[in-house]
């Protein structure tokens, strides 16, 4: 008998039930937002707050050509987040809605889960509305405004790629009727956040990253392409919900997609109860791990794993 455990009549402008693997205790809501976790309007910045979001655009523009997706490049350039200062999400939001229906919402910080899928399912991107400061400029551990809109708004002006987006929340729902947000997690994360694309013949150097984690920062943009460190295996829906990930050091292992049809194609137009029912509670791979069923691109050394990561001093690249 085929289950469906997000009925067809769901409805999706309502605030799910947070199912019991949501994390939602340890985050206590700020006094200013209510139910739906936005603030009532973006924040002002200073002087020298604008002034650092053009540092950092400037500093990721010296390694992204080359290295990011052109879907992503396209994106940035269409929506001109290099005018100069934090954007406006207002005019942002007006200028997504024209090509792909999507909005930036400010957000304090990171969100219940059941929150985030929310708004996602209906088109609203909810972005951390701070900015990092100059002693965390090079590294962050909450999505700023740097991280959200300069990592993860210029995708959005991509057509499919906007769609997965707002199913990856609409998706949300059956995880948590399932009780398998982690699983549905490590899919956001090796895609989203730290996905990379083949562009052209992988003989013709046509690796790109497409993953807002990736692209946020200069570091991780270099290490996930050129690194011998890392391993680069072609994405499998199955395996990538079995595998655990770092939250604090550059990935062991990218996942990578030819293209974004084929993404879409590999989650949304698949039910996934039979999965949910297979999968156990917790993580079945080891994030450094290669196994049987794996495409391997690249077979990576983890030499800077094993020197010891972030802090060890260990060279990424
Ligand atoms: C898997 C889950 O959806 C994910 O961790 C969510 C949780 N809450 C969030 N909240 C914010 N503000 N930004 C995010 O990217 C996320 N990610
Ligand atoms: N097709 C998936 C939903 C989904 C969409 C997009 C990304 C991930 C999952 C399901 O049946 O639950
Ligand atoms: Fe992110």
């Amino acid at each position: 008998m085929l289950t469906h455990a997000t009925p067809p009549e769901t409805d999706f402008t309502r605030l799910p039930d947070p199912g019991p693997d949501v994390f939602t205790a340890p985050l206590q809501r700020p006094a200013e937002v209510g139910e739906d976790w936005l603030e009532p309007a973006q924040r002002q910045y200073s002087a020298e707050e604008h002034r650092i979001w053009d540092d950092l655009y400037a500093r990721q523009m010296q390694v992204l050509p080359g290295r990011a997706a052109s879907a992503f490049l396209a994106g940035l350039e269409r929506l001109d987040l290099g005018r100069g200062g934090v954007p406006d999400f207002a005019r942002l939001s007006e200028e997504l809605s024209g090509l792909t229906g999507w909005s930036v919402v400010p957000v304090p910080m990171l969100i219940p889960d059941h929150v985030f899928f929310w708004h996602l399912a209906n088109r609203r991107f909810p972005a951390g509305n701070f900015i990092r400061t100059r002693e965390t400029f090079d590294y962050i551990q909450e999505p700023d405004v740097f991280h959200d809109v300069f990592g993860h708004v210029p995708m959005l002006t991509d057509p499919t790629f906007a769609d997965y987006m707002q199913e990856y929340g609409r998706a949300g729902w059956k995880a948590m009727r399932y009780n398998r947000l982690k699983a549905l997690g490590a899919l956001y994360w090796y895609t989203v956040e730290f996905g990379l694309i083949l562009e052209g013949p992988e003989e013709a150097d046509g690796l790109r990253a497409y993953g807002a984690g990736i692209l946020s920062g200069p570091t991780e943009t270099v290490f996930s392409i050129e690194a011998q460190s890392p391993n680069r295996i072609m994405l499998n829906v199955d395996r990538v919900m079995r595998t655990d990930y770092v939250i604090d050091d550059l990935q062991p292992t990218y996942f990578v997609i030819e293209n974004f049809g084929e993404l879409y194609h590999d989650t949304v137009d698949r039910d996934f109860d039979r999965l949910y029912r297979a999968l156990g509670p917790g993580f079945t791979y080891a994030n450094s791990a290669v196994i049987d069923v794996d495409d391997v691109l690249h077979r990576g050394t983890q030499e800077y794993a094993l020197r010891g990561g972030r802090g060890s001093g260990a060279k990424p690249v």
